[in-house]
């Protein structure tokens, strides 16, 4: 068995106002490995995304990355080994130009200007956003806005991808370019989404949350096929896995 590239060991959190929003969370998740993390609103998910990349810390319990504990002391290393995409690339798109947002972070790692525009031109090309580089963010599309939060995850180098939600607000083309474009990346993927069909293509592994609680762990076609589980977890099968209602087949 491959070396896990990450930990999460009994993990609780509680938010400030009391939500136990995660109880007992337990999971190894290994290199390469693309996870998808499933549940209905309000099961966790984002919060587990938040714990796993140190923006938030676990209220007991540990997340492990490689051989390190996420706590504040660890952040600055964390944050160069996990890149984050949030829900709303809103939250990630801060500066005045695309370039100057996927430059952020190589920057305040002080990695040098050439090393930077390397690292910048690179992310940009991957997702095919090269053209926009001197565009201010809030005139991106959405689709373009959540290709520039990827870029600026990319421009880290990251091992880990934490998605959350990558393909909300997607039209079908958009959403199309956006799956071929993270099966192309080699890195350890977990994506939190209601997008069964995405988890499905993109995902051999799946886990499910129900009210904080990691209910079901395992092979993504049998998870999602799994009627009765996901019925209980407030979600249904993907269309991918639905018997055809005239011909009776799977698509
Ligand atoms: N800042 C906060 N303060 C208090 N409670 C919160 C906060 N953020 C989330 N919660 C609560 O924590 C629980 C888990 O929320 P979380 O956003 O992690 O779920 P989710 O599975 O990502 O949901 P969704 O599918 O709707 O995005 C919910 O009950 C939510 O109301």
């Amino acid at each position: 068995m491959s070396h896990h590239i990450t930990e999460v060991k009994e993990l609780h959190y509680v938010y400030p106002d009391g939500l136990e929003a995660l109880s007992g969370v337990s999971f190894r998740i290994y290199h390469g490995e693309s996870v998808g993390l499933v549940g209905a609103n309000g099961a966790g998910k984002s919060t587990l995304l938040m714990l796993l990349v140190g923006v938030l810390f676990p209220s007991k319990g540990e997340v492990m990355v490689g051989e390190m504990p996420v706590n504040k002391k660890t952040l600055p290393l964390i944050r160069q080994r996990v890149g984050m995409v949030f829900q709303n690339p809103d939250d990630q798109l801060f500066m005045n130009t695309v370039y100057d947002d996927v430059a952020f972070g190589p920057r305040n790692y002080n990695l040098g200007e050439p090393e930077v525009e390397k690292r910048v031109i690179q992310s940009i090309e991957k997702v095919g956003i090269a053209h926009l580089k001197d565009r201010a963010p809030y005139k991106l599309s959405g689709g373009e806005k959540r290709s520039a939060a990827i870029a600026t995850i990319l421009s880290m180098i990251p091992d880990i991808l934490a998605m959350d939600e990558p393909s909300s607000g997607l039209d079908p083309k958009s959403r199309r370019r956006l799956i071929n474009l993270l099966k192309g990346f080699s890195h350890t993927k977990i994506i939190a989404s209601h997008d069964l069909d995405m988890v499905l293509e993109l995902c051999e592994r799946t886990m499910v949350l129900k009210n904080g609680k990691l209910v079901a762990d395992g092979p993504t076609a049998e998870i999602l096929n799994d009627a009765v589980l996901l019925e209980n977890c407030g979600l249904e099968i993907p269309l991918g896995l639905q018997n055809c209602p005239v011909c009776g087949s799977t698509k």
